[in-house]
C-alpha cells in the first residue's frame, strides 16, 4: 500500500497592506508570502476500503474541522473511479493561530499528496482553486513557491528573494483572524503599491498598530526583538519575526529569548520541499 511523507511548510508575510474589502466581508490585500524551510509533517496511507482517518488529533480541533479533514473530504468527492480512503497522521510543530499558515499548508499539502495518491489526475490550477474554498492562505502553499500576493491572497506572482535567515517567535496568545479583520479599528485603505517599492525598502504589517494595541504581549516580543534586527508581524499575528544574513547570528538570538516566547529558526526559501519532494516544479 502506498504511503507519502510530506513536509508543510510555513510562511511569513514579509509585508501586508489591506487596500479595501469586498462585499462578501473578505479584504482585498498586497503580502509577500516567504515560505520557511520549517513546519509540520503530513503521512498519507492509501486504504483501499474508502475510509479516511485522521489519526492525529490536535488540541481542541475535531477532526472534521481540521483542515486537512476537511481538504481531503473535497477531493474524495471528485474521487469516483477509485476506493479513495487514507489513514492520515499530523505531525505538528507550527503553532497554530501564529500567522504562519500552519493549517493552510497542512491543507495544501493534503490536496496535493491525496490527488497523487488516488491518481486524480488534478492541475495544480485545481488544486489551487479548492484550497481557495478552504482559506485565503491555500493557494500559496499548493503552488508552492515564495511569491508576490493579491487580491484576497489568491493573485500570485513568483518572486525570488535573497537568502536569508528568520527567528520567528509565538506570544503565548492566540490571535483571531476575523477578530482581527473585523475590527472597525483596522486601517483598511492602504495605496497599492508595487513590487519595485517592496523590494526598494518595503513596508509594513497594516494590522500590526491594532494588534500591538490589543496583545500587548506581541507588542513585548517586537519591541524585544527589534534590539537585534527590524522587526515585524506575520500575518495578523500572533507570531513575530526579523532577518538575518546567518543562521548562526539567528540561532544565538533565538536562543536568548525570554522564556515566555515559542520560537523557531528557519531559512527563507524559494520553492516549497513538498513541491520538491514530489518532483512538481
Ligand atoms: C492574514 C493572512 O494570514 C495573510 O497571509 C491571511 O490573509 C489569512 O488567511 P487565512 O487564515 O487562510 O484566512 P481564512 O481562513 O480564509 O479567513 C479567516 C477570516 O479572515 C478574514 N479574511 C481573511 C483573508 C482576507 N484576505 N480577508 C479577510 O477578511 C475573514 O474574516 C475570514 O473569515
Ligand atoms: N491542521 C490544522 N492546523 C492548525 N490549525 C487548524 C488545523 N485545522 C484546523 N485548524 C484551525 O484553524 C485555526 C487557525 O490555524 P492556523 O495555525 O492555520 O492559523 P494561522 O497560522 O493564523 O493561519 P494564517 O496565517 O493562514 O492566518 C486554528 O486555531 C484551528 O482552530
Amino acid at each position: 500500500m502506498q504511503t507519502l511523507i510530506l513536509p508543510c511548510p510555513a510562511k511569513i508575510n514579509l509585508f501586508l497592506n489591506i487596500t479595501g474589502r469586498r462585499e462578501d466581508g473578505y479584504h482585498e490585500l498586497q503580502t509577500l508570502f516567504q515560505l520557511l524551510d520549517y513546519g509540520d509533517t503530513l503521512t498519507l496511507k492509501h486504504r483501499t476500503d474508502g475510509e479516511l482517518n485522521l489519526i492525529s488529533d490536535i488540541n481542541g480541533v475535531n477532526s472534521e474541522d481540521n483542515l486537512v479533514m476537511r481538504a481531503a473530504r473535497k477531493l474524495q468527492c471528485l474521487a469516483v473511479d477509485i476506493p479513495a480512503g487514507a489513514d492520515i497522521t499530523l505531525e505538528k510543530r507550527l503553532p497554530m493561530g501564529g500567522g504562519i499558515g500552519g493549517g493552510s499548508s497542512d491543507a495544501a499539502s493534503t490536496l496535493i499528496g491525496l490527488n497523487q495518491l488516488w491518481q486524480l489526475g488534478l492541475s495544480i490550477n485545481t488544486l489551487a482553486e479548492i484550497g481557495l474554498e478552504l482559506g485565503a492562505d491555500v493557494p500559496v502553499f499548493v503552488r508552492g513557491r515564495t511569491a508576490w500576493a493579491e487580491g484576497i491572497g489568491e493573485k500570485l506572482t513568483p518572486i525570488e528573494t535573497p537568502n536569508l535567515w528568520y527567528v520567528v517567535l509565538k506570544p503565548d496568545c492566540h490571535v483571531a483572524t476575523v477578530e482581527v479583520f473585523s475590527h472597525e479599528q483596522l486601517t483598511r485603505h492602504d495605496s497599492p503599491i508595487k513590487i519595485a517599492t517592496f523590494l526598494e525598502g518595503g513596508t509594513g504589517n497594516s494590522c500590526e498598530p491594532l494588534v500591538r494595541k490589543l496583545y500587548p504581549d506581541i507588542d513585548k516580543a517586537l519591541i524585544w526583538l527589534e534590539q537585534f534586527s527590524p522587526a515585524k508581524l506575520t500575518g495578523t499575528g500572533a507570531c513575530v519575526f526579523a532577518s538575518f544574513k546567518d543562521q548562526m547570528t539567528a540561532q544565538a538570538v533565538c536562543a536568548q529569548r525570554p522564556n515566555e516566547l515559542f520560537g523557531f529558526v528557519a531559512r527563507g526559501i524559494n520553492t516549497s520541499p513538498l513541491h520538491n519532494a514530489l518532483g512538481l516544479l
